[in-house]
């Protein structure tokens, strides 16, 4: 017998969304949903963040916006590409799974979304980020962040945890599972990376607003 893989979430959410995920992130500034992307998917977008990873094609991140972006290893340690329309099947692919994303979470929460940015993270072992916000001082269109973790058989005992810190509230750890997906609000939601013992490999997304 083939093993049925669980239907991937857009052919769950062209209805609504799942309601814990609507209701998570209004409630509680976040929610987690597991099976986002199909197997298939997250391993042609893995192989894709690998190959950039080893042909040399991501950059090490920065820290702030614009002019003022600075690098700095200690704060933050990954290597990323943003992505491009056209880039890759499987990318475009990811693109309009967010965008229908984008217009659920727009008829569930009124939330005025209205583009999508994303770039691939590579974290080599020993990397982290640590604690911040998504939302810039001086650009507060990132209104709602999105993690997709590309990660086959991750093991708690690796690290690599998203470590979310809700107001008043225990902090959360997500082990970067592959196919998981976790939304949390920009301005709000301080974060952070906690090094692995191995690669660890993502696609980090903001949901934005118009300018006002
Ligand atoms: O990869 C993650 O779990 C979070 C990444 C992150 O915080 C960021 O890129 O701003
Ligand atoms: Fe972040």
């Amino acid at each position: 017998m083939v093993a049925m893989q669980p239907p991937a979430f857009p052919e769950h959410f062209r209805a609504a969304l799942p309601p814990h995920m609507a209701d998570g992130l209004a409630e509680h500034g976040w929610s987690q949903h597991n099976i986002f992307l199909s197997l298939e998917l997250t391993q042609e977008l893995a192989a894709e963040c690998r190959a950039l990873a080893t042909s040399g094609a991501l950059n090490p991140a920065g820290v702030g916006k614009g002019a003022a972006q600075v690098l700095r290893a200690d704060i933050r340690g990954d290597r990323i590409l943003w992505l491009q329309a056209g880039q890759s099947l499987a990318c475009d692919r990811y693109l309009q799974i967010m965008e229908s994303l984008r217009v659920a979470l727009n008829r569930e929460l009124y939330l005025g979304l209205d583009e999508y940015e994303s770039h691939f993270a590579f974290y080599a072992p020993g990397a982290g980020y640590q604690a911040h916000l998504d939302r810039f001082r001086d650009d507060d269109c990132r209104t709602v962040s999105v993690v997709i973790y590309l990660n086959q058989d991750w093991l708690p005992e690796q690290g690599g945890a998203l470590r979310l810190h809700p107001l008043g509230k225990s902090t959360e750890d997500i082990a970067p599972v592959g196919s998981r997906l976790v939304l949390f609000l920009s301005a709000d939601m301080v974060h952070e990376v906690l090094p692995a013992t191995r690669d660890r490999l993502s696609l980090a997304g903001w949901f934005r607003r118009r300018p006002t």
